[in-house]
């Protein structure tokens, strides 16, 4: 049995995902963190689960037994809870977007020293996992691209997880070419996006928009465009969730990528 523990259990993104658990015969949800719950009972403000909701990682950690930290909160509140759950020993699925590559690098030595596996996908959606996955495969024939980061304009961070782990994803296969190098640009630089990995991340945020990602592919005379759009339903992200949980202790250190689980 894996005692999970779930960072977000009153968030948008939890429901599905705490179903999941609460259906499974293998996972147990014994503990939930959120602020505005904290001192409740699990079931009584999510509907599942046995324990208690702690306001912080490090209350949820000292309290019970937990096998797997998930989680689900803030790109402000989600390093400082990786690194409680990993001095924890306990092993971390990563759904909260704005870590970068460093960040995950500290994170992955953090986590080898001290035998504890860390999962992170910037989506776990299966459909944009495939798009990670054709995308790697494209990059490795075409040598320009760019990215378009769609979300709602309540968003905090930019880009979003999804364009960012699928720009440093590309950047493991090459860096993009650039027409004309940004410092010989005539005119405000930032129309060209921002820098990630080497690829120009466009980050859009309007009304109506869930999180989606495009990317382009451009060659003389033609273009290919993979786009990621997900409708408005958080259920998306619980079964490779589900399947992060039941994967994360298989490996010491940070690993990346729904697609690594699905296709390696
Ligand atoms: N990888 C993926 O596939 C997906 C990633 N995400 C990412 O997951 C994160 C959460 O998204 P979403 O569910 O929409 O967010 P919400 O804002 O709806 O929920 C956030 C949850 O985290 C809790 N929380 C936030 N900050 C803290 C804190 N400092 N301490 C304790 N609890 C905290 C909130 O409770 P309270 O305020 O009461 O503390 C709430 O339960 C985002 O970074 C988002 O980008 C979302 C969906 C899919
Ligand atoms: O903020 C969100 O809502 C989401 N964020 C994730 C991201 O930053 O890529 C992905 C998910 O689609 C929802």
């Amino acid at each position: 049995m894996t005692n999970v523990c779930f960072a977000g259990v009153t968030g948008w993104t939890a429901p599905p995902i705490l179903a999941g658990i609460d259906a499974a015969d293998d996972l147990t949800l014994t503990a939930g963190v959120s602020r505005s719950a904290a001192g409740r009972s699990l079931v009584d403000a999510t509907g599942y689960g046995e324990g208690q909701v702690y306001a912080s990682v490090a209350d949820a950690l000292r309290a019970g037994p937990v096998d797997v930290l998930v989680d689900y909160t803030s790109a402000s509140a989600v390093k400082d809870n990786v690194v409680t759950a990993i001095d924890a020993g306990v092993h971390v699925v990563v759904g909260s977007s704005g870590l970068t590559a460093d960040d995950y690098a500290d994170l992955d030595e953090r986590a080898r020293s001290r035998a504890v596996g860390v999962f992170a996908a910037g989506n776990f959606s299966m459909l944009a996992a495939i798009l990670r996955r054709a995308a790697a495969i494209a990059a490795e024939k075409v040598g320009s691209w760019e990215i378009f980061d769609y979300a709602s304009e309540t968003k905090p961070d930019v880009p979003s997880g999804t364009a960012r782990e699928l720009a440093e994803t590309l950047a493991d296969v090459r860096r993009p070419g650039l027409g004309v190098p940004i410092e010989d640009l005539q005119g405000p630089v930032e129309a060209r996006g921002a820098d990630i990995a080497g690829t120009r991340v466009h980050s859009v945020r309007l009304p109506s928009y869930v999180v989606g990602a495009e990317v382009v592919f451009g060659a003389p005379g033609e273009r290919l465009t993979m786009k990621y759009d997900p409708g408005t339903s958080p259920d998306l992200y619980a079964e490779g969730t589900l399947l992060a949980i039941r994967r994360v202790s298989e490996a010491a250190g940070v690993r990346r990528g729904l697609d690594t689980l699905l296709f390696d």
